[in-house]
């Protein structure tokens, strides 16, 4: 549960923006082909040189070592990057075998709305005693990646996005881009960042799979108080997600934030 605080923050192209979002505020930001939307995130993530100075609650960003800082203030870039042949070595991340809380398991009033036909839940204990049935008979590295995913949140996360286990194993290569999309949500989701910073986060996406994106990242919001600051070029989606949770709206136009 974390707010987050844009103090004068002067991202490349823009005026200082001063901007405060509350722990588990959902915050949209529109605004024309080029006006800065993607630098205004980049630069909340330090991953572009800036002026100003942003808190994760009362944490000042400069008082924390870049990395810790891009786990707990989470970007999802418009265009995901992949580093290994297989899409398993992507999650292999601190905190993805802590099944001690659910990353975005339904708790709350939606909790049926955003059941999916296949996004089964097992009891980790019967999940854990199959896995250790399966790691004698398939003692390979993708085995051990399918178990420990099975093992862990994850198997409800990739569930939620339509994906089985298996997905895991596929060959980078052969993701289409919306399942690349979908796979960057669910990488970003299982470092269980504070707070979340979407760059088009369902652009690539089918109305259904991007219904199952909203659901997920709705019951993360809720989860885990997570502070959303979302850039979208969709006005229906902003205007289906925002008013029924008093979302605010911004817009990049001519260098500056405003209220849309
Ligand atoms: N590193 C950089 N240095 C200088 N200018 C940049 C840099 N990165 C992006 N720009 C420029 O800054 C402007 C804003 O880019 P940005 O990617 O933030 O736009 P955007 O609002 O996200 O647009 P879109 O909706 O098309 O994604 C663009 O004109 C872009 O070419």
């Amino acid at each position: 549960m974390a707010a987050l605080t844009l103090k004068r923050l002067q991202p490349l192209r823009l005026e200082p923006i001063d901007l405060q979002l509350a722990a588990g505020e959902l915050v949209f930001i529109s605004g024309p082909s080029g006006a800065g939307k993607s630098l205004l995130l980049r630069a909340i993530a330090d991953l572009d040189p800036n002026a100003g100075e942003v808190l994760l609650d009362q944490q000042p960003r400069s008082g924390l070592p870049a990395p810790e800082w891009r786990r707990r203030v989470g970007l999802l870039p418009a265009e995901s990057g992949w580093w290994a042949d297989r899409v398993g070595a992507h999650f292999m991340a601190p905190g993805v075998d802590d099944a001690s809380v659910p990353i975005a398991g339904e708790t709350g009033a939606h909790a049926r709305d955003s059941a999916q036909p296949g996004a089964s839940q097992p009891a980790a204990s019967v999940v854990a005693a199959e896995t250790a049935v399966a790691a004698v008979a398939e003692p390979t590295a993708a085995a051990a990646d399918r178990q420990r995913a099975q093992a862990s949140p994850l198997h409800p996360l990739l569930a939620q996005l339509g994906f089985e286990p298996d997905v895991l194993d596929w060959d980078v290569l052969r993701l289409s881009t919306g399942e690349r999309q979908r796979l960057a949500l669910a990488r970003l989701l299982a470092n269980r960042p504070e707070v979340l910073l979407l760059d088009e986060a369902t652009a690539n996406l089918d109305p259904a799979n991007r219904e199952r994106a909203e659901r997920l990242i709705d019951a993360y919001r809720r989860n885990h108080h997570a502070a959303v600051l979302w850039a979208s070029h969709d006005p229906d989606q902003r205007e289906r997600l925002a008013p029924a949770i008093g979302g605010r709206r911004f817009v990049v136009d001519a260098g500056r934030l405003q209220p849309e």
